[in-house]
C-alpha cells in the first residue's frame, strides 16, 4: 500500500496554521512528520526543491515541504531564505537595525509549499507572497503569532489600522498572508491527489 502524504516540517506554528487554514479536510488524509532535512543556499525556489526532494527520500513516499523567505527590498532580496538564521540570531531589533541605513523599509513574506510523490520525482511549487514593511516589534502574540510577526506590517495595514502581524486575529493574517495565499493554492491540488 502507498504511504499517505506527509506534510515535512520542524516548526509545529506552520503545521497548526496550515490546519487553521484548511479545516478539517485532510485532516484523516495528511500526516505530520519531523525530518531533519538540509536546507541548501540558493533562491526560496531552489532551496524549497531541494528540501522537499531530500525529504520524499527520508520519508519514502509523497511528502509536502513548507519554506518561508523573507525579503527586504533594500538588500536585493536577502535575508530571504536564511531568515531563520538571521532571526535566531538577531532577533527583532536586530532585523530592524539591518535596514537603518535605507530609506526603504519593503519587504516580501514568500511562502513555498512543494509537492513531492516519492524518492527522485519531480517536484511541483505553489507560492504565496505578503507585502509588508519591517517595523520596530508591536504585538505580544496573544493570537498565536511567531518568529517575526511582531515586525511585519502588511501594506494593506498602512492604509488601515497599522497592525502587524502580532496584533491582527489568526484569521485576519490568513486572510492576507504569505502562507494563507500558497495554502489556498495548494488545497485543490491536494485534492486532485486525494481521488
Ligand atoms: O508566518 C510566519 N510569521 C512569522 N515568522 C514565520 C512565519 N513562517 C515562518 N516564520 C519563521 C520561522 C523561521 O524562523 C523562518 C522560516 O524558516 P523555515 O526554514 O521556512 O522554517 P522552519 O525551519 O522553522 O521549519 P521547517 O522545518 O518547515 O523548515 O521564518
Ligand atoms: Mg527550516
Amino acid at each position: 500500500m502507498t504511504k499517505p502524504i506527509c506534510f515535512v516540517t520542524g516548526n509545529p506554528n506552520k503545521a497548526r496554521e496550515f490546519k487553521h487554514i484548511v479545516g478539517d479536510e485532510f485532516s484523516s488524509s495528511i500526516v505530520h512528520q519531523k525530518f531533519d532535512v538540509p536546507e541548501i543556499q540558493g533562491t526560496p525556489s531552489e532551496v524549497a526543491i531541494a528540501k522537499a526532494s531530500a525529504a520524499a527520500a527520508a520519508y519514502g513516499g509523497p511528502v509536502f515541504t513548507e519554506d518561508v523567505s523573507l525579503c527586504f527590498h533594500s538588500l536585493k532580496g536577502l535575508p530571504g531564505p536564511y531568515i531563520k538564521d538571521f532571526f535566531t540570531k538577531l532577533g527583532h531589533d536586530g532585523l530592524n537595525n539591518m535596514l537603518a541605513g535605507f530609506e526603504d523599509k519593503g519587504v516580501t513574506a514568500m511562502c513555498v509549499f512543494a509537492y513531492c510523490p516519492g524518492p527522485s520525482e519531480p517536484v511541483t511549487l505553489f507560492i504565496g507572497e505578503c507585502e509588508g514593511y519591517v517595523v520596530p516589534a508591536r504585538g505580544n502574540g496573544n493570537f498565536g503569532a511567531f518568529g517575526w510577526d511582531p515586525i511585519f506590517e502588511p501594506v494593506s495595514e498602512r492604509e488601515g489600522e497599522g497592525r502587524t502581524f502580532a496584533q491582527m486575529s489568526a484569521e485576519d493574517k490568513h486572510a492576507i498572508s504569505h502562507r494563507g495565499n500558497a495554502v489556498r493554492k495548494v488545497v485543490p491540488f491536494i485534492r486532485s491527489l486525494l481521488q
